[in-house]
């Protein structure tokens, strides 16, 4: 299958393109990024109307700012997309949500197996902590745009379906009016160096604590989880599709 990847000069751009290169099923037949690049083994488009490869499944890690440009190319194409950038806007989430009545879209936060079944965690044990405050921390590299990450919001998200009384989110604190209110779930961002993601979800009870952390050690485990978005998503019908709906979490 052909694939068009949004983003491809980043970070997660490199690693899906060194990936896509050892499989027989797929090709990245274009790419589409912010500037050229001359040595890519495929054209490299900086406008989207320009592209003339046939084109199965777009694969999306770029930026929240290419998003429109992005959409307004699958929904005229009628190309099936994977959208895994994050730092999108609500509006954008609920675009996503009118995109999937007139093609197939899959999209999280979180291509990994492990965070999608810390998903499914969350959930549970919000049933069963009653009482315990809830602070979620995520650490990141030092090129990272936006915080919190997507994946952290999907967690304490999550959790809020699952809670019976709602929580409001607390980004960081700091200050003399800081002191931690009732049916607050803190959120957390380190940055620094080149960590991959990591994410804790903290328990902390009357004299006893639980964490539930899931870490990734390189961006691999991300490449691998969109690939297999694309082979999946490009032989769907039109609608919403998820890490969770592929795995049959
Ligand atoms: N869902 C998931 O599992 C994961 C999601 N992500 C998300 O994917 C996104 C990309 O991550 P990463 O590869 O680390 O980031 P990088 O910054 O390394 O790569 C992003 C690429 O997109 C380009 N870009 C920026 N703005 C535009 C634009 N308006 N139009 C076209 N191209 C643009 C950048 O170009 P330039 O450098 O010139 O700005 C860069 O080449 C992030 O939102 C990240 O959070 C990352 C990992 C996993
Ligand atoms: O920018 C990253 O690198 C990552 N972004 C995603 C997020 O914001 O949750 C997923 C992963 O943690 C890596």
């Amino acid at each position: 299958m052909k694939i068009l990847l949004s983003g491809c000069n980043g970070g997660m751009g490199k690693t899906i393109s060194s990936l896509v290169a050892e499989r027989d099923d797929m090709e990245i037949v274009a790419g589409f990024d912010s500037s050229q690049s001359p040595d890519s083994p495929f054209t490299v488009y900086t406008e989207l109307e320009d592209v003339q490869e046939k084109i199965d499944a777009i694969i999306d890690f770029s930026h929240f700012s290419a998003f429109d440009k992005i959409v307004d190319f699958a929904e005229d194409k009628k190309i099936p997309l994977v959208m895994a950038t994050t730092g999108l806007s609500q509006t954008d989430e609920d675009r996503l949500k009118e995109l999937s009545k007139s093609i197939p879209v899959f999209r999280t936060a979180n291509m990994s197996i492990g965070v999608n079944v810390l998903l499914g965690l969350v959930s549970q044990a919000e049933k069963m902590l009653q009482g315990f405050d809830i602070e979620i921390i995520e650490k990141h590299h030092n090129k990272k745009v936006d915080a919190p990450s997507g994946t952290a919001l999907m967690l304490a998200n999550a959790i809020n379906e699952s809670a019976a009384e709602k929580f409001t989110f607390t980004y960081g604190r700091e200050g003399t009016s800081a002191k931690r209110q009732d049916k607050e779930l803190g959120i957390h961002a380190v940055r620094g160096g080149t960590i991959a993601g990591e994410h804790t979800v903290l328990y902390a009870g009357d004299d006893e604590n639980i964490e539930i952390k899931h870490t990734a050690t390189s961006k691999k485990v991300f490449a691998k989880g969109a690939v297999e978005a694309a082979r999946y998503i490009a032989v769907q019908k039109n609608g919403l599709y998820d890490m969770k709906k592929m795995l049959g979490l």
